[in-house]
């Protein structure tokens, strides 16, 4: 895991960072690094901590412990030099004036902003620029949110649930603008209950609970970690003592006359399979990322997922 600070490479630095809101340990103890260039998502049951790391990390409230780093320097600073881009969750509509008024207003507050045009083109509102802002659908609405997060011509931005009641066009359409704008180079930090989200547009997924980081990985990886591939074949009558120690098999269940094996290594369970003409109706499929998801979380809470380590030690 990458904590170091102050790299030309390092967009963001979490150092064991800590914060308490009362009794409750909302972030404890994260320490987490994303590369300039990354697309991380932030996954997490709701309560997990993603608001309020968010926060943390856009310097809208301080940590009691640990250190946070944009680019190396202080959130604040970046922010202010409009190098992040953020587009939270309670952003408050505002009305009367136009698309292109909107994000030409907010633009004129940085000191190097992205020319307007641009902005209203990577946020797909070039069509729109005339219209009222309090006349938009929530989907438009939600790109103008992405336009004006995008004025400042920000190196990093910072997404909170940005798809939350769209409909699955307009997130669609959300994601292509924001493929678009990391294609640039550029970094993305997301949060999101949609894990399919997290697997089509992160290069890497960030699972919170509890404060704590539980996993770090592609979602490949984290398939693997938290319940590997699936074996399945017919029984045709056959005896399933013995399946279990198979190599690479870490669970057996049987439904019906179909052995499902649960295996970290499918190409040896295979191989195994076959030496014992154990092949009819033979199916390979790795977990959702779903199922990974609740494996993963459903040892929580306690001690972060041994996954974790495992994961961070294979980036
Ligand atoms: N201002 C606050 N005062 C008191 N408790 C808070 C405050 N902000 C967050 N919390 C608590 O901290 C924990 C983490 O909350 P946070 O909003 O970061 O979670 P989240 O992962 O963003 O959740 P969701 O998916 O529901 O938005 C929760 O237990 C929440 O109740």
């Amino acid at each position: 895991m990458t904590t170091t600070t102050g790299t030309g490479e390092t967009a963001v630095a979490f150092t064991a960072v800590t914060k308490t809101f009362g009794v409750v340990r909302a972030v404890d103890g994260i320490d987490l690094g994303i590369r300039r260039g990354e697309t991380v998502a932030l996954l997490g049951r709701n309560g997990a901590g993603k608001s309020t790391t968010i926060n943390l990390l856009l310097g809208l409230d301080e940590p009691e412990s640990g250190r946070v780093r944009l680019f190396g320097e202080a959130p604040a600073r970046a922010v202010q030099a409009g190098r992040i881009g953020a587009m939270l969750q309670d952003a408050r509509p505002v009305s009367r004036v136009t698309v292109r008024e909107l994000v030409e207003f907010v633009a004129r507050t940085y000191p190097r902003p992205m020319p307007v045009t641009e902005a209203l083109a990577l946020a797909g509102l070039t069509d729109l620029a005339g219209r009222r802002v309090d006349r938009l659908s929530g989907g438009q609405a939600q790109r103008v949110r992405f336009a004006v997060a995008l004025a400042g011509n920000p190196e990093l931005i910072v997404l909170d649930e940005p798809t939350a009641a769209l409909d699955v066009e307009a997130r669609e359409a959300f994601w292509d603008s924001m493929r678009g704008y990391a294609r640039r180079g550029n970094t993305v930090l997301f949060s999101t209950h949609y894990l399919e989200e997290a697997d089509a547009n992160a290069d890497r997924i960030v699972v919170v609970d509890s404060g704590r980081v539980l996993a770090d990985g592609t979602a490949e990886q984290l398939k693997r970690a938290a319940g590997g591939t699936t074996v399945s074949f017919d029984l045709a009558g056959r005896p399933t003592a013995g399946l279990t120690a198979l190599p690479g098999v870490t669970s057996v269940e049987i439904r019906g006359d179909r052995a499902l094996l649960r295996s970290a290594d499918p190409d040896a369970t295979v191989r195994a399979l076959a030496a014992q003409d154990l092949v009819r109706g033979l199916r390979v499929a790795p977990v959702s990322l779903n199922e990974a998801f609740l494996n993963l979380t459903r040892t929580a809470p306690g001690a972060p997922a041994r996954t974790a380590d495992s994961l961070e030690m294979s980036r």
